[in-house]
C-alpha cells in the first residue's frame, strides 16, 4: 500500500501532467489560428479545418465535379493557360464551401432548362495562391491583396462563364478570362448586343442565387455571405 507522501508525489505528478498537456495544446491551437504578418487569420491546418466542418457541415469544402452533375471544368491555375503563364495549382480542383456549392448548383439546374450550362474557370483558392498571384503582379484592382485575402479563399467565390450544352462551346463574353482591362467591367458597353446579352445573362443567374458580381471582372462571383467563412489556406491535397 502507498503511503501518504507517495500518494501527494503521484498526484502533483499527474497534475503537472495534465498541465503540461493543456499548455502543449493551447499552445498548438494558439500556433494553428495565431494572425499572420498582415494581422489576417487564416486556417492553414487540416485539423483544425476538420474540426470546423465537424462542429458546423456548412464549412464543408465540396467536390463541384461530384456535387453538380454536368459541370464543366477549366481551372486555368492548374495550367499554364492563366495570366501568369505557368501552373500555380498542382491539383485542377473546384471547390466551395456547402451552401455556396448548393447555390451554384441550382444555377447548373435553372441554366439546363435553357440549353445552357457552367464553365468553371476557378473556385476555392488557397491564401497561397493570392499571395503569389500578388507578388508577381502587384495589381490592386484584378488581384486581392495579401494583407486582406480574397473571398476565393473563404470557399465563398467562383470564376465562371456559361457553355451552350449542345455545342459545348462557351457563350462569346466580352473578354477571355483573366483580361484584366476596362473591357472586363461590368459596366463596358462598347460590345455587340449578343456579348451584352449572354454577360447580362450570366449576372442574372448568379445573383437570383445569392452571388454578386465583381464589377471589374464578368466572370467573378463572391456568395453573399462570405463574412460567415474563414480565410482558408488548405492545400487541395488534403481535401476530400
Ligand atoms: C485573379 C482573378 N481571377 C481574381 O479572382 N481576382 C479577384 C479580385 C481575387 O483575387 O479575389
Ligand atoms: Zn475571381
Amino acid at each position: 500500500m502507498m503511503h501518504r507522501g507517495g500518494t501527494l508525489r503521484l498526484l502533483s505528478f499527474c497534475i503537472y501532467l495534465f498541465s503540461s498537456f493543456l499548455f502543449s495544446t493551447a499552445l498548438v491551437k494558439a500556433q494553428e489560428t495565431a494572425p499572420n504578418k498582415y494581422g489576417l487569420t487564416v486556417i492553414s491546418n487540416p485539423a483544425v479545418y476538420k474540426k470546423q466542418v465537424a462542429a458546423d457541415p456548412s464549412q464543408a469544402l465540396v467536390d463541384l465535379a461530384t456535387y453538380i452533375p454536368g459541370i464543366q471544368l477549366d481551372i486555368r491555375y492548374a495550367t499554364a493557360n492563366n495570366f501568369l503563364g505557368e501552373p500555380v495549382y498542382t491539383l485542377a480542383k473546384a471547390y466551395l464551401r456547402q451552401p455556396v456549392a448548393q447555390a451554384l448548383k441550382n444555377v447548373q439546374s435553372a441554366l439546363h432548362q435553357q440549353g445552357l450550362g457552367l464553365k468553371i474557370y476557378d473556385a476555392y483558392r488557397p491564401y497561397r495562391a493570392t499571395v503569389y498571384f500578388f507578388d508577381k503582379l502587384r495589381d490592386t484592382v484584378y488581384l486581392a491583396v495579401p494583407w486582406q485575402g480574397s473571398r476565393h479563399n473563404r470557399g465563398c467565390t467562383v470564376d465562371l462563364t456559361l457553355v451552350d450544352l449542345k455545342t459545348g462551346k462557351e457563350l462569346r463574353m466580352p473578354t477571355p478570362y483573366d483580361d484584366f482591362t476596362k473591357k472586363a467591367h461590368v459596366n463596358y458597353t462598347d460590345l455587340p448586343a449578343a456579348i451584352i446579352k449572354n454577360r447580362e445573362l450570366l449576372k442574372e443567374v448568379m445573383t437570383r442565387q445569392g452571388f454578386q458580381v465583381y464589377a471589374e471582372e464578368w466572370w467573378h462571383f463572391d456568395y453573399y455571405h462570405f463574412k460567415k467563412f474563414d480565410l482558408l489556406d488548405i492545400a487541395f491535397e488534403d481535401l476530400p
